[in-house]
């Protein structure tokens, strides 16, 4: 016979409250899900990607990155997408600037908002950035300055937030301290990633909680890959934790081409599909999201990752 005490959950409930009314989901298939391809992915294809996920009703869609080509050659033809997308009133279009050479590329080809990149371990930055975590906010407080000039806004992501595939784990306390310096910095909203995708809901939410003292609830943002099939569950603690803004990539295309072991994002059709059984509100629409998704499958000859994509698939 089981003890009652035995069924006692594991994990404490004493942070969550209600679910939130309304999701603000960040699609970053365009830029996060494409970034990691080998073949170049021809321009006009990441342009129709982009335009048929505004017309799914996706409120912000990163499009592109102004970083090296030298490092990520697939995002080369950065301006060329940026102009050459339909602008839908509403809709957000950020892009990822590194440095201010970034930055100023980016608003001379059109970007009005921006995302600086941090994270929260000093080997994934030298690899991913080639700074130092404290060189790279100050090429952050540039950024910022500039934009802050000029009115763009700017958000800020973090990686490694449930673990680092250079350094193993990384403390609550360190993702705590990186929050409150990008979020004092200006950033208007700090996306915490859990980059390789090993985390599990008791470690989101022992970061959450370490996070949530420095940086106000309505301020955050989770990003979840999905490596070890947590993606989900993982978003579902925060959304329990309060947290409303959610980053997703159509067909769960991703990965950082700069984090070993990294796969695909938490995929954006699954979130809307669990978001719509909740009651919460997103605004998407799922049919138009899905042929978004077969499309990019289509153009990238890949099955799609996301769940829901296969389930309700034809053929
Ligand atoms: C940051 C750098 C540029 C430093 O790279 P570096 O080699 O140290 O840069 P540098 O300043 O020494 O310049 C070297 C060359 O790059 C050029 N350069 C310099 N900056 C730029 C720029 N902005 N755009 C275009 N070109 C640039 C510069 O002009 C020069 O050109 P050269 O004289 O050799 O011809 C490089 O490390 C880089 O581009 N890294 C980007 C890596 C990346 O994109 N990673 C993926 C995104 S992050 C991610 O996916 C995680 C996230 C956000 O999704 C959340 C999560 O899941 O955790």
């Amino acid at each position: 016979m089981l003890l009652v005490s035995s069924l006692k959950p594991k994990v404490s409930t004493s942070s969550m409250g209600p679910f939130p009314s309304r999701v603000k989901i960040v699609e970053v298939g365009p830029r996060d899900g494409l970034q990691n391809e080998k073949n170049i992915v021809p321009t006009p294809v990441k342009i129709r990607l982009i335009d048929m996920l505004s017309e799914a009703g996706l409120p912000v869609i990163e499009a592109t990155s102004f970083v090296s080509p030298k490092w990520v050659p697939q995002m080369a033809d950065n301006a060329e997408v940026l102009k050459g997308i339909q602008k839908f009133p509403g809709i957000s279009y950020p892009v990822l600037t590194p440095n201010l050479k970034g930055f100023q590329a980016a608003v001379a080809a059109g970007a009005k908002e921006v995302a600086i990149f941090g994270a929260a371990s000093e080997l994934f930055t030298k690899k991913n950035i080639n700074c130092s975590m404290d060189e790279s906010l100050q090429r952050f407080d540039e950024i910022m300055k500039v934009a802050q000039a000029t009115g763009i806004p700017v958000r800020g992501y973090i990686s490694c937030v449930l673990g680092c595939p250079y350094e193993g784990k990384i403390s609550p306390a360190k993702v705590a301290e990186v929050s409150k310096k990008l979020y004092s910095m200006g950033c208007y909203e700090i996306s915490l990633g859990d980059t390789i995708g090993v985390g599990t809901p008791g470690i989101m939410r022992d970061m959450l909680s370490a996070v949530m003292r420095e940086v106000p609830l309505t301020a955050l943002a989770v990003h979840c890959h999905d490596t070890y099939g947590q993606a989900l569950a993982n978003t579902l603690m925060a959304l329990q934790m309060g947290v409303s803004v959610v980053d997703a990539s159509v067909a769960g295309l991703g990965g950082c081409p700069y984090a070993q072991g990294a796969s695909g994002n938490l995929a954006t059709e699954d979130l809307v599909y669990m978001l719509t059984g909740l009651g919460i509100d997103t605004g998407v629409n799922l049919q138009k999201l899905q042929e978004a998704g077969t499309f990019i499958c289509q153009a990238l000859n890949r099955k799609t990752s996301s769940k829901v994509a296969q389930a309700t698939c034809k053929l």
